[in-house]
């Protein structure tokens, strides 16, 4: 038997193994709860960045915790993309001025894409700062393989 070498293979085979559901829903406060996994997430998801990469964006709250894992592995800085609660009871997805340089190329990191509903709407927010998306990296993809594709999603599972 052919043992997981990389730190993909290894945190592919951990979150398979050791993901706690919850109803439903998958319980992904667990994945950062276990030592080994979460040692392994930046390294694991670092593995499917695309070199040219200039940043790294994530939004509150699990991408501010998988982003900034991911950048430091790679020397990357961090883009975090805030939610805003508005009276309305809606909430608004926001980056801070000064954040991105034009044509700055970004990738955004998540634990999941479920709809992609959110990923979509960074990806508007990133471009209209003027970066350039690269696309997502997530540790589960939930979503149909056209939503896959057109955010470019690339998921450990
Ligand atoms: O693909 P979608 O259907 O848009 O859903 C995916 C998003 O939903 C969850 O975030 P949530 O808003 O629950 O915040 P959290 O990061 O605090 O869990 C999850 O962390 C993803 O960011």
């Amino acid at each position: 038997m052919r043992l997981p070498v990389t730190a993909a293979e290894r945190a592919r085979a951990l979150l398979r193994e050791r993901t706690v559901h919850a109803g439903d829903r998958i319980a992904t406060l667990h994945w950062w709860r276990d030592p080994e996994l979460l040692a392994l997430l930046g390294p694991a998801l670092a593995e499917l960045v695309p070199a040219d990469t200039d940043a790294i964006a994530g939004a509150q709250s699990s991408g501010y915790l998988l982003g900034p894992l991911v950048a430091t592995h790679l020397g990357l800085g961090f883009i975090g993309v805030q939610k805003r609660p508005e009276a309305d009871g809606t909430i608004t997805l926001a980056v801070a001025e000064g954040m991105i340089r034009p044509g700055e190329r970004v990738l955004l990191v998540d634990d999941l894409v479920d709809t992609g509903a959110q990923a979509a709407a960074v990806r508007g927010l990133l471009i209209h700062h003027g970066a350039t998306w690269l696309g997502v990296v997530a540790l589960l993809a939930l979503c149909p393989p056209d939503v896959a594709e057109d955010l470019g999603l690339v998921a450990l599972t």
